[in-house]
């Protein structure tokens, strides 16, 4: 095991105790969740990072459960030091609703008639996947992520948190995925499914507890779906055109190429691993995504309020670079603080799971980008506007600053007054605040970054901006004293 790692790790399971409702309107009881965690959260409960996986993936993120040879699916991200710091962040990865992994889906016990679900399980969502992820969240008491990040089907889920619960995460970070399922994407999946329901071992999905399970359907799901997860480049590194176990070609029906064998490894290796129900379950939930309203994506992410980061990879045949940036052009029409990321790599889409430099690098830098809360001074000096401008003057001169909010009862930000606004009351003879105070007050919100506020200050001419909610309440102050701070810092 190496130092870097999260280490030994187990998962952990949590049951719902209330029924969940289903985008479809059906319900399903007594749903239990499995997940893992690393790292510790914080007091404040401010530094969890929701991780959401891929199609085939599970809990098991990072670190090593005892006796496995691999580690989780994301160590190359994952751990000490890592983009995904455990010792930094408190990161949460939980197996999706209808998968195979201990989270409940088809091959789970029903609790109406004591059998798997089996073809019984309502179809889901990735809305619905959500909507389970948050009971996760919320039992751990967290009201806001530090972050939501996920590639591919994780990207999807990704999207959906913003779109569902835009208060409820600071970062969002996309990756490899898209924001609704292209009749391609939809097509591959078909294929797939129908695979596994013509085997005949599928039995019209009541396999479970026999010897006859639809091997051979879902292997020729995984082997279809896994060409598309490379890229010809790759294929091309990887194989050639070499042969398997021959020195050349024996003109007869038997296989003849190294990049047959390598699929039917990636074939069979997924049928140990994964149910062909939930196959079905899963990729139907792909295929329903789409976060566009009234066929308009700028319509469907007009709520997102999180800083998002959208990566693609160049090579991603599946996924391709214009479904990012469909995604990009969409929330920039929404204002949405948004930063596009290109991935070099001829993995295809696959990168997502192995681009480990380019990912620790992009995934690092967004996510340590500091937002005007990490700075702002929240213990904030105000005024009313019926207050004397000597009030003002006193305020300034005791307390050693030069900006002071005027607000409400309510405190509502109504102006502001500034140290040169009391030598122009000087200048004009004026006593009243009202008249010297500046009306129309630049502020910014708690989730703006640093980087962009501190550009508008400069942009601006202006030192200070008070902070306000959406109700325009004040929230606090943050100056260019307090941004110049952390330069230094970081110097
Ligand atoms: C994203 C999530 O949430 S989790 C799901 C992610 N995990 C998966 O998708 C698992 C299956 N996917 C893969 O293996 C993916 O290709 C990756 C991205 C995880 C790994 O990629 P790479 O490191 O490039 O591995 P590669 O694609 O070359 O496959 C290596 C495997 O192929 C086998 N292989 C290579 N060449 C051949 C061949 N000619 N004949 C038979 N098998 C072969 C290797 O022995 C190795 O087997 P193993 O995985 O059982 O040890
Ligand atoms: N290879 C990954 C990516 C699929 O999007 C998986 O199996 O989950």
């Amino acid at each position: 095991m190496k130092k870097e790692s999260v280490g030994v790790v187990q998962t952990k399971y949590y049951n719902i105790e209330e029924p969940i409702e289903l985008e479809s309107g059906k319900t399903l009881d007594n749903i239990t969740v499995a997940y893992e965690t690393y790292g510790e959260l914080n007091r404040e409960k401010d530094n969890a990072i929701l991780i959401c996986h891929a199609l085939s993936g599970d809990a098991h993120a990072a670190g090593w459960h005892e006796g496995d040879k691999k580690p989780g699916w994301w160590e190359i991200v994952i751990g000490p030091g890592k983009a995904l710091d455990s010792e930094k962040y408190f990161i949460i990865c939980s197996n999706v609703l209808g998968g195979c992994k201990g989270t409940t889906g088809p091959s789970s016990i029903n609790p109406k008639t004591g059998k798997e679900y089996g073809i019984d399980f309502p179809v889901i969502t990735i809305k619905d996947m959500v909507n389970v992820q948050k009971k996760l969240v919320d039992a751990f008491g967290i009201d806001k992520l530090a972050a939501v990040v996920g590639g591919s089907m994780g990207g999807m889920q990704t999207l959906q948190w913003i779109v569902s619960y835009p208060e409820m995460m600071k970062k969002a970070v996309a990756i490899a995925t898209t924001a609704r399922s292209s009749p391609q994407q939809i097509a591959f999946n078909e294929v797939g499914r129908q695979s596994i329901v013509g085997d005949p071992n599928w039995n019209g999905g009541n396999y479970y507890g026999t010897d006859k399970i639809p091997k051979e359907g879902l292997s020729v799901a995984r082997m279809i779906a896994h060409i598309t997860y490379l890229s010809d480049e790759s294929m091309y590194l990887k194989f050639g055109r070499d042969l398997q176990d021959k020195d050349e070609i024996t003109y007869d029906l038997s296989m003849d190429f190294q990049v047959e064998s390598y699929l039917h490894h990636q074939g069979a290796s997924f049928v140990k691993r994964f149910d062909a129900n939930s196959y079905l379950y899963i990729t139907k939930a792909v295929d329903l995504f789409d976060l566009a309203q009234n066929n308009s994506l700028i319509d469907g992410l007009k709520d997102v309020k999180a800083k998002v980061e959208i990566i693609s990879v160049d090579s991603d045949w599946l996924y391709p670079v214009e479904q990012g940036t469909e995604i990009l052009t969409a929330l920039n029409a929404n204002d949405v603080e948004v930063s596009f990321s290109e991935l070099k790599s001829n993995y295809g889409h696959d990168a997502f799971l192995l681009e480990k430099g380019q990912l620790n690098y992009i995934l690092s830098k967004f996510l340590s980008d500091n937002i005007v809360e990490d700075l702002m001074i929240t213990d904030v000096v105000t005024i009313t506007e019926q207050a004397q401008i000597e009030e003002a003057a006193k305020l300034m001169f005791n307390l050693n600053v030069t900006h002071i909010p005027v607000v409400t009862n309510g405190k509502k930000l109504i102006g502001i007054v500034t140290s040169w606004d009391l030598s122009k009351a000087i200048a004009t003879n004026s006593n009243d605040l009202k008249e010297i105070m500046t009306k129309t007050v630049k502020f910014c919100h708690a989730d703006d970054s640093i980087e962009s506020t501190a550009r508008r200050m400069r942009k601006l001419d202006i030192s200070c901006l008070p902070v306000v909610d959406d109700d325009f309440k004040l929230k606090g102050i943050i100056s260019t004293d307090q941004i110049s701070h952390l330069v230094s810092e970081y110097r």
